[in-house]
């Protein structure tokens, strides 16, 4: 099966949470036509399902905590092989979290070509988020769910970050302009692929 996936083009978009990885990400569906997944709105689709695993990942998103590694996984390559005979490439969005989920990512999909640091200050995440709390009526955008998510994404997902720039892949986007700002520089890593 994952045959279908193994010269797919990978790009992970990693940042912290409100860093604006979902924003980047529509603008680049619409340039380039490669395919978005992202791994939170995966999740929050299984949620509103109404499942039994929908009502426990509910439960741990919640808390801003992560769900099990392979939940998100299985998730992610169902998803990629539904789009491979269309798919230019895949923007993986909200994933790897920890370096492990980047390991089994590798083990049982492909390697990414690049990885896109979206990096803002956390005062500008923060704003950022409760911004869009105000009507994304996500359970998580709020004030102590937002702070977790904060502290998991720098003890836990900034290494990530730091284990594939030793292979040279990482492209850091500072995200504290314009949304067009930014994209002129995530366009520029994009092409820089090719
Ligand atoms: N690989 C992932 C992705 C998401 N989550 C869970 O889903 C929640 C929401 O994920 P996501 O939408 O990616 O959240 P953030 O990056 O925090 O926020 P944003 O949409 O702002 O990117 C996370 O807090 C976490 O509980 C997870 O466990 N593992
Ligand atoms: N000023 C500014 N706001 C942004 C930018 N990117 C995203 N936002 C806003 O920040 C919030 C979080 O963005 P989102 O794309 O959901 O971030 P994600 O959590 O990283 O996926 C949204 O309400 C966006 O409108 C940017 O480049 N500049
Ligand atoms: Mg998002």
């Amino acid at each position: 099966m994952s045959d279908k996936l193994k010269n797919a083009k990978i790009i992970f978009v990693v940042g912290g949470p409100g860093s604006g990885k979902g924003t980047q990400c529509e603008k680049v569906v619409a340039k380039y036509g490669y395919t978005h997944l992202s791994s939170g709105d995966l999740l929050r689709a299984e949620v509103a399902s109404g499942s039994e695993r929908g009502k426990q990942l509910s439960a741990i998103m919640q808390k801003g905590e992560l769900v099990p590694l392979d939940t998100v996984l299985d998730m992610i390559k169902e998803a990629m092989i539904a789009k491979a005979d269309v798919s230019k490439g895949y923007l993986i969005d909200g994933y790897p979290r920890e370096v492990k989920q980047g390991e089994e990512f590798e083990k049982k999909i492909g390697a990414p070509s690049l990885l896109l640091y979206i990096d803002a200050k956390s005062e500008t995440m923060v704003k950022r988020l409760m911004k869009r709390g105000e009507t994304s009526g996500r359970a998580d955008d709020n004030e102590e769910t937002i702070k977790k998510r904060l502290d998991l994404y720098y003890k836990a997902t900034e290494p990530v970050i730091a284990f594939y720039q030793g292979r040279g892949i990482v492209r850091k986007i500072d995200s504290e302009g314009s949304v067009d700002d930014v994209f002129s520089n995530v366009a520029k890593a994009i092409d820089s692929l090719k």
